[in-house]
């Protein structure tokens, strides 16, 4: 009864039910997001004030920006707002503005949308509100630009939260006999590759013993700046420095992953290891665009069959190459177990050792995870090299702070990393400027009320970390580089402002993410410790473009100039 009156205290009148959605349905959504507010509290604040059924106690502090800044709540029934008002009625999807499909297959496919999605995102959002559909094919998307909204639906979740329809992915893998890794599975299955993989990675300090072996890959990425710079007329400019920290990275989750060197970042690169980086580079490109293969339907396969075909080599390419890699560190450890001696390693051995995962899912992990983990941090850190180059004033402040911590020349090791919020503070601004993942994506496990509109389990969500990246609202001198709204005191890690997540939120977020910090943290300290970065006459203005991920439209050029 107490609830039945709280509900209709909430909705005035409750909406045309989408078709096969009865209203039970709808009250069902509401009442699993009541508000936890005790009985106490509601008779101290007055039953009428509490506000709305999407408001959970939590929600309704103010969300600090960066340097804890009160930032405004969005108000009350506009389209930033997850309340649904006393005399709100909750509306359907029905009721959802948003692009046509036509408009979407012009903007998409005529227009070329796809190298622009983070563009549209924005454009979208301005002209539809925070909450808007699209059709893509029979796929329905509605679409989240709102730091609210995705905050209720990231802390709505249940324990194996999906992305994303991934058939396409698992259908290759069922085609091979192969397992689906982390990025793929769903259910129970990714529980317990998770639960696995977290207890080993998710931590800094799991990390932390990777410091060694990172520090000895930049050391060669230092080299090679060198060498590359001294071939320019000016002896400084490096040319698109994406190249470099593309080599860089595999090299860097190479040496975690697979415990081996691949030899990316030597002068003279072994031509098994050229011939290596090329079909990496070639099935990297391959894979974006054959992402796509799952959007053609399998009926349509015998007439579009290049897509299918193209997605399943690229695939094959990528396993066959940690394959090689696991099998190597296998027939090693096997090796040191015949003759007695005592097997030490890192992330690979300790998997194959505890056999807590199988071959099949160890293969798929070691793909997957290899996949995610060189482009998101070589386009970071090219970002970040530009935003420097740019900002000499920022490069000044934080060179001063590493000075200050460590000195000129000490190695730094991730222990050193807290000790410095500036380096911390411009990886997160860099990346609220350039999210490497413009959106993400969500399957409702249950049926949601998302800014006063009834969504059912099962529809896909995109959320739009790029918008809300740039929302004003959220972060003022949005489009402006300014690292020092991040510097608080206390855990940086807290996530309190949901306009920038780079690496989601909660339970599915990036698993690699305190690797890529760790790539990322140390690469820059050791530049800025060795280098001013500048920029050249070579250095364009750069746009970003989407390619799957957000990546620099151009080559980024600037100059290393040794420090004196
Ligand atoms: C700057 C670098 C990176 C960024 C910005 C980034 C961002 C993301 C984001 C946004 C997600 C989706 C999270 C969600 O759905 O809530 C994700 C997932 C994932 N990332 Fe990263 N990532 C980065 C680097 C890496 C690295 C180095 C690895 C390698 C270990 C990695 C492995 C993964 C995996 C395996 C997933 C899927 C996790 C799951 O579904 O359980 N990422 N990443």
């Amino acid at each position: 009864m107490a609830v039945f009156s709280h509900i209709s205290r909430n909705f005035c009148w409750l909406p045309a039910a989408e078709p096969g959605v009865s209203w039970g349905r709808v009250l069902a959504a509401g009442f699993h997001q009541l508000p936890k507010v005790s009985p106490w509290e509601r008779r101290r604040k007055g039953d009428g004030q509490v506000t709305g059924i999407l408001l959970r106690s939590k929600q309704r502090q103010p969300l600090p920006e960066g340097h804890g800044q009160t930032q405004q709540q969005p108000a009350p029934n506009t389209p930033g707002s997850v309340r649904a008002l006393p005399g709100n009625r909750v509306k359907s999807l029905r009721e959802m503005p948003g692009p046509s499909t036509i408009t979407n297959l012009v903007e998409f496919f005529y227009r070329d949308g796809f190298s622009r999605i983070h563009e549209i995102q924005q454009k979208h959002t301005q002209e539809y509100g925070r909450i808007f559909k699209s059709h893509f094919g029979p796929q329905l998307v509605v679409s989240i630009a709102d730091r609210d909204m995705v905050a209720h639906v990231l802390r709505s979740e249940k324990s194996a939260p999906q992305r994303a329809n991934m058939e396409s992915w698992k259908e290759y893998r069922d085609l091979r006999g192969r397992s689906t890794g982390l990025i793929s599975a769903e259910g129970e299955k990714w529980l317990k590759m998770r639960s696995v993989l977290r207890q080993k990675i998710l931590k800094p300090k799991d990390v932390a013993i990777f410091s060694g072996g990172v520090n000895e890959v930049i050391a060669d990425l230092i080299k090679m700046i060198q060498t590359l710079r001294s071939r320019e007329g000016d002896g400084e400019t490096v040319t698109d420095v994406n190249n470099i920290f593309f080599k860089y990275s595999m090299e860097g989750v190479a040496t975690i992953f697979y415990e081996c060197r691949m030899g990316c970042l030597e002068n003279e690169i072994p031509q098994k290891t050229v011939e290596y980086i090329e079909a990496l580079e070639l099935m990297f490109s391959m894979f974006k665009t054959t992402m796509y293969a799952g959007a053609v339907p399998k009926w349509l396969r015998p007439i579009l069959p290049k897509p299918w075909r193209e997605f399943c080599r690229s695939w094959d390419g990528l396993f066959h190459f940690s394959q090689i890699h696991v099998d190597n560190k296998l027939r090693e450890i096997e090796a040191q177990l015949e003759r007695g001696e005592e097997v030490k390693g890192g992330l690979l051995t300790c998997l194959l050792l505890s056999k807590e995962l199988s071959m099949a899912e160890i293969y798929a992990n070691m793909t997957e995870m290899f996949l995610a983990g060189v482009d998101t941090t070589s386009f970071t850190l090219s970002w970040a090299t530009f935003l420097l180059a740019k900002h000499p004033d920022v490069q000044q402040m934080v060179y001063e702070e590493i000075v200050r911590n460590l000195g000129k020349s000490q190695v730094p090791n991730a222990e050193d990393v807290p000790k410095l919020p500036l380096i911390r503070a411009v990886l997160k601004e860099t990346l609220r400027l350039y999210p490497v993942l413009p959106g993400n994506g969500r399957v409702t496990q249950d049926d949601l009320i998302i800014g006063g509109y009834f969504v059912p389990k099962g529809t896909q969500l995109a959320l739009c970390h790029y918008s809300t990246s740039y929302e004003e609202e959220y972060f003022s001198a949005a489009e402006e580089f300014r690292p020092e709204r991040w510097l608080r005191k206390g855990n940086m890690d807290r996530v309190d402002n949901f306009g920038s997540i780079p690496f989601g939120y909660g339970l599915r977020s990036c698993i690699g993410r305190r690797i890529a910090e760790l790539e990322i943290h140390l690469a820059l300290i050791q530049l800025l410790q060795k280098f001013e970065i500048k920029t050249s006459p070579k250095t364009k203005e750069v746009k970003a473009k989407t390619h799957g991920l957000l990546a620099p439209g151009d080559s980024i050029n600037v100059k290393f100039c040794d420090r004196n």
